[in-house]
């Protein structure tokens, strides 16, 4: 197994490269069940989802060729209906096959994810949502077998909770099925609007998509695609998180600035200078600690959850008392302890995380948790004095392409070791 070493390093300077975003590549290589014709998406990241999805894909029976960022699926003709727990278990975003095989194909049988260590994490809003158009599904055996006699059904569905995923799973579905459907309550985030934008490449109708009500007119086939992928708006703001903590000047080029207002707005009360253009976002400390600020996690537009634990190291060297509240997720402090170990004064109050400021952290070795709270704790190595050392990064190759090479660019001195 790796890790990463990391040393104290100079604020960080420069440009970096942003990636196409995990969260809607995994989604729109889905895409590609939905059809028998070729599919080629482009601007994707190389991470350790995106080879889980080939290799889900692959097990399927759709064909798959791999170039430099860019994906090749053709699911012509199918080996197999089932998503198998071995992969599931690595990457909860597998459920979404659920919803395009059983459009397509009548029958799926996906492993049930379970949780994981932010949370619970169930998936009865897709199951529901499949069942209100027509599906019948059981769990047995911990995997959930659905089938359809004919098409799905069109139908007007109304989600109890925002879900990213769900959304998802239920517009791919509805893409093949008879009629319309209406998704209320349904996620905005930017991801969404990228899986609309491909599916409406594909040949289907989608309108709202960004908004809480989205309407998608079936048809009976789709054809291929040539979709590129949105930006990264995690990795973007990971970046100028660290560049914030460092206080330093970087931008990030190949960027999307639309999809990360929140976390901006939030760059900028901490004392950040934020200017952006078209592609691109420049972030500039002018040598100053970041100021505390106080968070919420919600659904978008609001305070993306997958940018807390960024923000807990942040706060626990600003100067004063900020206060962070996770609101999606019940777990998902668990960079908290590890953070302490580095000498991070924050206490955990229910689900807010309460730090009181100018931490001086020391570096230590510490453990990676899940994604995000393998980013906080880089972050929080490149100000620690002395020498960090993150372990289980097989948490980090999941969403982060290359950080180590991006953040060496940057002047970080950091490296990767066996352990
Ligand atoms: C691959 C991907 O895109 N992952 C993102 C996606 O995850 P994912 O799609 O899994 O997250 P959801 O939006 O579905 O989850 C939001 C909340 O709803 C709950 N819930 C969800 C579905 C369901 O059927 N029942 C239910 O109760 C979840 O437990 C959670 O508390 O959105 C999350 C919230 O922005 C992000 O943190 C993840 O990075
Ligand atoms: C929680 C995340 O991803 P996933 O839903 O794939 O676990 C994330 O990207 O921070």
């Amino acid at each position: 197994m790796d890790k990463l070493v990391i040393k104290k390093s100079p604020a960080l300077h420069g440009d970096v490269r942003i990636s196409g975003a995990k969260n809607a590549a995994l989604p729109l290589l889905m895409t590609a069940l939905l059809t028998e014709q070729p599919c080629r998406y482009t601007n994707v990241p190389a991470l350790r989802d995106i080879n889980t999805t080939t290799a889900l894909l692959e097990e399927l029976g759709v064909k798959v060729s791999r170039e430099p960022n860019e994906v090749y699926l053709t699911a012509d003709a199918l080996t197999s209906v089932t998503a198998s727990y071995e992969l599931v278990k690595t990457m909860r975003a597998s459920i979404l096959v659920l919803g395009p095989l059983l459009s397509r194909f009548g029958k799926a049988n996906v492993s049930l994810p379970g949780g994981c260590a932010i949370g619970a994490r169930p998936v009865n809003l897709h199951l529901a949502g499949l069942e209100q158009m027509g599906a019948t599904i059981e769990v047995d055996e911990g995997y959930i077998r659905a089938h359809v006699d004919g098409r799905l059904q069109g139908a007007h569905i109304f989600m109890d909770m925002v879900s990213v995923g769900a959304t998802e799973n239920l517009m791919m579905a509805a893409a093949l099925a008879e009629g319309e459907t209406i998704l209320e309550n349904a996620a905005r985030e930017p991801e969404i609007v990228d899986l609309a934008n491909c599916l409406t490449a594909m040949g289907a109708t989608v309108t709202g998509a960004g908004t809480d009500t989205i309407h998608i007119h079936g048809v009976e086939t789709l054809q291929g695609c040539d979709y590129r992928v949105l930006p990264d708006r995690i990795e973007t703001g990971t970046f100028l998180v660290a560049a914030a903590v460092s206080g330093g000047k970087v931008r990030c080029l190949d960027a999307a600035p639309e999809t990360l207002e929140a976390v901006l707005n939030k760059l900028r009360q901490a004392g950040a200078k934020i200017t952006c253009g078209k592609d691109w976002i420049e972030l500039d400390m002018e040598g100053r600690k970041p100021a505390a600020v106080q968070v919420k996690t919600a659904p978008h537009p609001a305070f993306p959850t997958d940018m807390q634990a960024q923000f807990v190291t942040l706060n626990c060297i600003a100067e004063g008392t900020g206060v962070i509240t996770e609101t999606i997720f019940e777990n998902r402090f668990m960079h908290v302890p590890e953070l302490q170990r580095m000498g991070a004064e924050i206490a955990l109050e229910a689900n807010s995380a309460v730090s009181k400021g100018s931490s001086s952290l020391k570096g230590a070795p510490v453990m990676a948790t899940d994604l995000r709270a393998s980013a906080s704790l880089v972050i929080a190595g490149l100000i620690a004095e002395g020498e960090t050392h993150v372990t289980r990064i097989y948490h980090l190759d999941r969403g982060y392409e290359s950080i180590e090479e991006k953040l060496r660019g940057l002047g970080a001195d950091i490296r990767r070791e066996k352990e």
